[in-house]
């Protein structure tokens, strides 16, 4: 068994800041549980909103009260007009993140939190509608259309964004690999968005405002942003030849390649060989010859030249394509997931808080002499 990696340094890394039952990242050097569940056996059996259910209400779900859920989350996908309004002046070229931070923001606005007792239902809300809020944006800047988000024939999250994006309900394999998306990126301990979020809820602020927060931390390159920062990546390639290559040459320039490493993982992120097996029979799917190749060879340059390895955003990258998602739209939907997480978490928090606040080692100057500005330099 892998040993877990060892940890130090800056970033807080390796500090524990706190207590989750939620997930376990990395205990034996590759592993992820959700509640104590393998995100394997998830990803292979679940639908997301039996995961986004386990997170939330701390168990799975049996199936009276999965089709509860469902028949909730379906009957909550409509937008306010106020946030339509909103998201219809937001310009064509704005990053959909910033979109996604707006629209949860607007919906706070619309919807607040007046008190923890209506948390589940404010979380409920944004797991119906994130979906739409993208959808809605994108395709009214885009093809000026006004799409109605709430009578969709999909019953699932992943089936939905896809049917709002392109206008019709996706196949049964396009709607499986979102599924099994949403279920990867669901949950993952105190990674950098989910810290946010449990920092903001420390304060005993809103619900809203945790999310919206959390969505800021997630935009990255260096954490969320980095499915779409792949795709841009191996787009530049067209032969495996030529990413090895390219890859040599960043690497020798010293540059990150994005899709690789991890702050916790040691020698794989177990969300890959699943999200990376979906990318292949969506390659045979749509006939890919290159992106599915040259994905792979980058794989294997990176562990031969320097032990790094794909983490759970590399393979999205083309699995993403395949089905015809736009590569700015791809961050929007690790929203769509870790919203789940983001929220169980703001849950956890709430029900045994201390607001968070660590210390810093002063590094600035000692004492200085009030000087009046006459004097100043
Ligand atoms: C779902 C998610 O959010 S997963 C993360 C998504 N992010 C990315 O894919 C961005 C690319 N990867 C990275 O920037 C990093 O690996 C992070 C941010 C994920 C983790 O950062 P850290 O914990 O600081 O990484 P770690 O300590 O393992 O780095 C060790 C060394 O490998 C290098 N390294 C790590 N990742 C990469 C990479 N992707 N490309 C090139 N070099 C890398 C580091 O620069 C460091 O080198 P140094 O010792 O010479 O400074
Ligand atoms: O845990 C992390 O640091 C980043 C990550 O993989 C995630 O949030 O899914």
């Amino acid at each position: 068994m892998a040993e877990a990696k060892k940890l130090s340094g800056a970033g807080l890394r390796g500090q524990v800041a706190g207590e989750t039952a939620l997930c376990t990242v990395g205990k034996t050097g590759t592993g992820l549980t959700y509640r104590g569940y393998d995100v394997t056996d998830l990803a292979a059996n679940a639908q997301f909103e039996e995961v986004a259910y386990l997170l939330l209400r701390g168990k799975l779900p049996n199936q009276a009260e999965l089709d509860a859920y469902k028949a909730k989350l379906k009957s909550l996908r409509n937008l306010p007009d106020a946030l339509k309004l909103v998201l219809e002046q937001i310009p064509k070229d704005a990053h959909p993140m910033d979109v996604m931070r707006t629209g949860c923001s607007m919906l706070g606005n619309l919807e607040t939190e007046q008190d923890f007792s209506e948390q589940d239902d404010k979380i409920d809300r944004m797991l119906a509608t994130f979906p739409a809020i993208i959808t809605y944006w994108y395709r009214f800047a885009h093809e000026g259309v006004r799409i109605d988000t709430a009578n969709s024939e999909c019953d699932s999250i992943g089936g939905l964004f896809l049917e709002l994006l392109h206008g019709k309900k996706p196949s049964e394999l396009h709607e499986r690999v979102m599924n099994v998306s949403l279920i990867l990126y669901a949950e993952h301990e105190f990674n950098a968005s989910t810290f946010t979020a449990r920092v903001c809820a420390s304060t005993l602020s809103d619900i809203h405002s945790c999310v919206t927060g959390a969505i800021g931390s997630l935009r990255g390159p260096l954490h969320g942003g980095a499915n779409e920062a792949a795709m841009e990546l191996i787009q530049r390639f067209q032969t495996p030849e030529e990413a090895e290559a390219g890859l040599m040459g960043m690497l020798e320039r010293k540059e990150k390649i994005m899709g690789f490493g991890h702050a916790i993982y040691k020698e794989s992120d177990p969300r890959n060989a699943i999200i990376k097996q979906w990318s292949e029979k969506l390659a045979k799917e749509v006939g890919d010859t290159v992106l599915y190749p040259v994905s792979v060879r980058c794989e294997e340059v990176m562990w031969r030249e320097k032990k790094l390895f794909c983490n759970a955003d590399f393979f999205h990258a083309s699995a993403y394509h395949f089905m015809g998602i736009p590569t700015e739209l791809f961050t929007p939907i690790f929203v769509m997931s870790r919203v789940s997480g983001w929220t169980a978490h703001v849950k956890e928090q709430r029900a045994n808080n201390r607001i968070i606040r660590p210390s810093a080692d002063y590094t600035g100057p000692e004492h200085q002499d009030w000087l009046p500005i006459e004097e100043r330099s």
